[in-house]
């Protein structure tokens, strides 16, 4: 069970972030945001991906630095120029992945790079260590080597690297995303502590629960912007469901300048036609770093686009590559068409018209090397009519390649130039072309416009409505909720590695969606 909190009064901010503002090309990241982090305060950021809360962590831990605004610690405006200074400053960060060196013991890793990198002394360590660790109920063990550890140990020891190097604020970055609930429970616990001391900490979740266990006060990220704050005296007074309620209004509510809350929202498709592609109870073991998956269960009808919306890292990635036949672990069935594929590998099913967009398009889906012309037929090396035995035809896959080029409007220099050398963009082009061009019946997108400019993203959400309306069963897998409400039928959410809940896309849809993205069962 999550352990309620206690709450502190409130005192002087170490940090006050005044109208920070950072942007990248075509994207306020932070939009003039106002932020305390006061001492004795466990202070909770949520938001959607890609709300703005890792550049915000960014600029705190002195990678980034802000475009616009102040920052003051102790009421003096400073700048955090580097993670150095920040360490300076006393603001320690612990990010999502650990950061320790694996072959190194975790006395070893505590040494280095702290204060005493000219000259370690392990003994004054071993005395610092057991002398905290005692006080913070944390079990250390110093001669284990970081590889050997599991990623709640590995954080722990992380936190106390902070902690030795004096730090008075402390940044948790998703801390929790990988921890097992027994670690979940003991990292909260010992947040608790952390603040009892006099610490600030930051703490960003994207489960509610935990939020609500283990928070004093909540701000609330959308688009860059601060959206709303919770404050220690009404996060106290306010009843659990309403403290939700108030939350969930505030990360999926519709903010009336909110260019997407007008999108178009599609209706759902006929349920009584046959589905084209029908899964059932697919699973996954998991591995090192990745959820398995478990019970998964879905049809998708010609000419519907089933959205899986989520948090990243919930299990999409392993479900687009389990359908794919990229995973011969996986278990389930998977019909398309009413024939199973399960049996037959990623060649076999796209044959039989399976095509998966990977989200990794430089990586998995091209040959960064090789020329665009070639990328378009890669999958299809050494079959005609592009190749004759080992030989390519060069005619064929020129003419070809033109007309793709053209039909599909990817800009690029040549035919010939090296597809690595294209923009991102454009490179999703060819791949859409591709896989899209010839016997496509059913389509897994994943991240389909992550990272693309707002052109590139519109022609190809375009394009993705065009294929459903041509009668193929779509799947969009997506971290961005404007994306899937603005182009699915009906709505998967996945937590966990598992499908927690389906909504039918509709005027009420964001808030159940985004309940279910955050934990909230219907
Ligand atoms: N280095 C960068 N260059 C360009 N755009 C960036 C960069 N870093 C972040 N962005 C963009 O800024 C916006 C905010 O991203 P950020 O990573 O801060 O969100 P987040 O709330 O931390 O999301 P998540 O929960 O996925 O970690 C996003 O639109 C993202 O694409």
């Amino acid at each position: 069970m999550l352990s309620p909190a206690h709450h502190p009064g409130e005192a002087a901010p170490i940090i006050e972030l005044d109208g920070v503002t950072k942007r990248f090309p075509g994207i306020i990241a932070n939009d003039s945001v106002d932020l305390a982090l006061r001492p004795g305060e466990v202070h909770v950021l949520l938001g959607e991906n890609g709300a703005g809360k890792s550049t915000l962590i960014g600029m705190l831990s002195g990678l980034l630095q802000p475009d616009a605004g102040q920052i003051r610690i102790d009421g003096k405006v400073q700048s955090i120029g580097s993670p150095s200074q920040a360490l300076g400053h006393g603001i320690g960060t612990v990010f999502q992945h650990a950061m320790l060196v694996p072959t190194l013991t975790v006395a070893e890793n505590l040494l280095l790079g702290g204060p005493w990198w000219r000259r370690p002394n392990k003994e004054g360590l071993v005395e610092k260590v057991e002398t905290l660790a005692q006080q913070l109920g944390m079990r250390i063990k110093l001669d284990a080597l970081a590889a050997d550890l599991s990623l709640g140990e590995q954080q722990m020891v992380e936190i106390l690297r902070a902690l030795l190097r004096g730090s008075r604020v402390l940044i948790l970055d998703e801390s929790t995303s990988m921890l097992s609930p027994a670690g979940v429970e003991e990292l909260g616990a010992l947040m608790r502590r952390l603040v009892e001391r006099g610490m600030a900490l930051v703490f960003i979740t994207h489960k509610l629960r935990e939020a609500t266990a283990f928070g004093d006060r909540i701000s609330v990220l959308k688009l860059g912007r601060k959206v709303g704050e919770i404050e220690p005296g009404r996060f106290r007074e306010l009843d659990e469901d309403t403290l939700m309620a108030e939350i969930v209004e505030m990360m999926f509510g519709i903010r009336s300048d909110d260019p997407e809350s007008v999108a178009q929202v599609p209706g759902p498709v006929d349920d009584t036609i046959a589905p084209l592609f029908s899964v059932r109870d697919l699973a996954l073991p998991a591995g090192p770093n990745a959820p398995g998956l478990s019970e998964i269960s879905f049809d998708v009808r010609p000419g519907e686009i089933l959205g899986i919306a989520g948090i990243d890292g919930n299990g999409q990635k392993q479900l687009a590559e389990a359908l794919a036949g990229q995973r011969a672990d996986a278990e389930g069935s998977i019909t398309l068409d009413g024939a199973a594929i399960d049996g037959l590998t990623v060649g076999g099913r796209r044959a039989r018209g399976l095509r998966y967009l990977t989200d990794d398009r430089l990586g998995e889906g091209t040959v960064g090397s090789f020329p665009v012309a070639i990328n378009f037929f890669i999958k299809e090396v050494g079959a005609p009519p592009y190749w004759k035995g080992a030989f390519e035809r060069g005619a064929a896959i020129d003419q070809r390649a033109a007309e793709l080029i053209k039909d599909y409007d990817v800009r690029t220099p040549s035919r010939q130039t090296p597809i690595g050398q294209l923009s991102g963009g454009n490179v999703q082009k060819v791949v859409l072309a591709r896989e899209l061009a010839e016997g496509a019946r059913v389509v897994i997108y994943n991240k389909p416009t992550y990272g693309l400019d707002l052109n590139n993203t519109l022609s190809i959400r375009q394009r993705i409505r065009e294929v459903a309306a041509q009668g193929k069963a779509v799947i969009l897998i997506s971290t961005e909720l404007e994306e899937v409400l603005g182009l699915a039928n009906r709505i998967a959410v996945m937590a966990e590695g598992r499908i927690t809940g389906f909504v039918d896309n509709g005027p009420d849809a964001r808030m159940n969606v985004g309940r279910l993205m955050i934990g909230i069962s219907q």
